[in-house]
């Protein structure tokens, strides 16, 4: 499943596919769940940023999800999702974590599987420790002492637009002075990269040589063995680093690499995705609405 704190609908590959659509994945047969119910007339349609969707029909359903039980969890069933989803065969679903607003659930909107679960948890809140190069975990209902250092600093959260909005008060690139510019940007799990707008960007990849904003590759690349500043931001009164060697995100051509923060020109947001997360240990407490930050 893919967990993604830039969506709220939980929904998995299901029997009620057409074959071309679901090979190579594992189905959701709500018929042959044992206690399965139909939620009538209620259906589901999402488009995510990259322009790939799904849409299907919602069952109630029991879903056990990392040791964490809701006894009856809206289950929404793909009855058609878009080519990407069909060739990304390591996901049979999305386990959407942002807020209300953002589910597509119709004529009733339905309940995420935090939200449903979150009153049985410990404690109300999700914890992400992604890695780089690694595999990270998630957990529920607690903070766990061992995935981080120091001490986690604590930002206001925005919902109102659905998704985990927090204001960054300023960047600084490598051991640079801190410049202020108010950064209203969205904390993304299922978005790769961080996107900042461009004199942010101008200001980091002047100090890589050799760097250009390529209209052929679509963003900024540079040589592949260029020396990469870190990228800090300033949240709350702390600053946050992400390691230059993060922002070396893929090969582009055989020696010129593609970057893993590109232009947030156009979009209503600024974007602070895996890129960002995988930097830090990240609580995410839906019920103040907070988030909390520290170093692993
Ligand atoms: O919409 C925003 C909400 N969070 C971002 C997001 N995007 C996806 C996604 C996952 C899998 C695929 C596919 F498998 F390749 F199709 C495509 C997009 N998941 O979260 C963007």
């Amino acid at each position: 499943m893919d967990f993604d704190t830039g969506s709220s609908d939980f929904w998995v590959f299901s029997t009620l596919l057409p074959s071309s659509e679901s090979a190579g994945h594992t189905l959701y047969n709500a018929s042959a769940s044992k206690h399965s119910s139909l939620e009538s007339g209620e259906t589901w349609s999402i488009n995510y940023g990259d322009g790939s969707g799904a849409s299907g029909v919602i069952y109630s359903d029991r879903v056990v999800l990392a040791g964490v039980t809701a006894t009856s969890q809206a289950v929404e069933a793909a009855t058609s999702v878009s080519s990407a989803f069909t060739s990304d065969t390591q996901n049979d679903g999305l386990v959407g974590l942002a807020f209300d607003g953002l589910n597509t659930a119709s004529p009733s909107k339905v309940p995420t599987f935090f939200q449903t679960v979150q009153k049985s948890l410990f404690e109300p809140v999700f914890a992400s420790a992604l890695r780089h190069n690694a595999a990270g975990t998630y957990d529920f209902g607690w903070i766990d002492p061992s995935k981080y250092t120091g001490k986690i600093t604590y930002t206001p959260v925005s919902n109102s637009s659905g998704y985990w909005e927090i204001t960054a008060n300023g960047y600084a690139v490598g051991s640079g002075a801190t410049v202020s510019e108010s950064l209203t940007s969205i904390v993304d799990t299922g978005t790769t990269l961080i996107y900042m707008p461009d004199d942010l960007l101008n200001a980091y990849y002047s100090q890589v040589n050799g760097s250009s904003d390529s209209s052929d590759a679509g963003g900024w690349i540079f040589p592949c063995d260029a020396t990469l500043p870190d990228i800090s931001f300033e949240i709350g009164s702390k600053e946050f680093t992400v390691p230059g060697s993060y922002i070396n995100y893929s090969p582009y051509t055989d020696d010129t690499c593609y970057g893993g923060m590109q232009s947030s020109d156009g979009f209503p947001f600024n974007v602070l995705g895996d890129v960002f997360i995988k930097s830090q240990y990240i609580v995410w407490a839906p019920t103040v609405p907070q988030m909390g930050f520290a170093a692993p």
